[in-house]
């Protein structure tokens, strides 16, 4: 594990007086409806407090004063049950380095219909997209949105794991091998990144199979799994931009995963040694640089 760690301190962009506004990341949240206002907001901000430099919510009208109220620094956009939703989005995608799908969406068919249209208009442009949550849902129903995308990368839970293999494979899933089980789900869609999160967190690129096992906490909060993907969709950015060179032959949607999942932890371990049972999301949050100079930067 020690030398992935490395692979991700390799990947991290230097901060210099050169760069520019937006340089870092500009990242956008397809997520946020009535019912689930805090998902998108975590996905978010976690992804400011990593490093990006701009971060963009697109969610339901209904949904976006109250995610605005959560934070000034998110650049909201209520756009997504609208007619014209996916076109709203489309005409930011030249502006944006990743898109983070899922995280508060809900299931509401319409809205499923418009993600739809924004993951074909990303990949049409070669954006990378990070897909959880209901994002999940929707690809359990048409794996084929997401089937060879190479810069796609899925971070199911334990049910939404079990979701997808089922989908996609047909075959119950073997949970005493849990490596073979994500192995197989990314070579069965296509060599597409997944991350199985859980005890261990287990990470595929159909080719190589990486864990990241790191002491977290046994305090399982909602939200964690929202924090993953905000600092997934800064990394698999830098990651690329980082170039194979970089990451020393591992490909670089594994090398961020692994990143995104370590900080992760670390931020739960360090939030619950304050905080025990108490611990929340929130607490996480405020253990981002902590954490991040803890594992990263020597
Ligand atoms: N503050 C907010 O706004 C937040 C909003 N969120 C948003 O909520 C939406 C739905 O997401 P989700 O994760 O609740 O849905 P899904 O995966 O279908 O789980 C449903 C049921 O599965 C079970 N279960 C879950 N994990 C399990 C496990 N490891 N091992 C075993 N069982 C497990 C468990 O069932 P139970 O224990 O009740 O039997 C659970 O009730 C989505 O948009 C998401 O982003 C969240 O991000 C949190 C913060
Ligand atoms: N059993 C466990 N032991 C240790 N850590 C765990 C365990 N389960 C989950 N985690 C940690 O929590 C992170 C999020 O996983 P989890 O399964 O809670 O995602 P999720 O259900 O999508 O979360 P969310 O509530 O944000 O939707 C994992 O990456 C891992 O770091
Ligand atoms: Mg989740």
């Amino acid at each position: 594990m020690e030398n992935t760690f490395q692979l991700v301190k390799n990947i991290i962009p230097p901060l210099t007086t050169k760069k520019h506004k937006g340089q870092d990341g500009r990242i956008g949240i397809v997520g946020g409806c009535q019912e689930y206002t805090g998902a998108p907001y975590f996905a978010a901000i976690s992804a400011l407090k990593v490093g990006a430099d701009l971060s963009h919510v697109f969610c339901t009208r209904e949904a976006a004063p109250v995610i605005k109220s959560y934070s000034p620094e998110l650049i909201v956009h209520p756009v997504l049950d609208s007619p014209n939703a996916v076109h709203e989005v489309e005409k930011w995608l030249p502006r944006l380095h990743a898109l983070v799908v899922g995280p508060g969406l809900g299931r509401e068919d319409a809205l499923l219909e418009n993600v739809k249209g924004i993951l074909e208009a990303s990949k049409a442009r070669a954006i990378p997209v990070v897909i959880d949550a209901d994002g999940l849902w929707l690809i359990a129903q048409q794996p084929t949105l997401i089937q060879g995308y190479q810069k796609a990368v899925l971070t199911p839970n334990h049910v939404e794991f079990i979701r997808l293999s089922e989908a996609v494979l047909r075959d119950p899933v073997d949970s005493s091998d849990r490596r073979g089980a994500v192995l197989r789900l990314s070579q069965a869609l296509g060599n597409v990144t997944v991350v199985q999160k859980g005890e261990q967190d287990v990470i595929s690129d159909g080719e190589q199979v990486l864990e990241c096992n790191l002491q977290g906490s046994n305090r399982r909060c909602g939200g964690q799994g929202d924090l993953l993907s905000g600092f997934l969709g800064v990394l698999v950015q830098w990651a690329l931009h980082a170039g194979p060179e970089k990451t020393n032959g591992f490909s670089p949607l594994l090398v961020a995963a692994f990143g995104a999942c370590s900080l992760t932890r670390q931020c739960n371990h360090q939030a619950f040694q304050k905080h025990g049972r108490s611990t929340t999301t929130s607490d996480m949050i405020a253990e981002i640089r902590p954490a991040f100079n803890r594992l990263f930067e020597t």
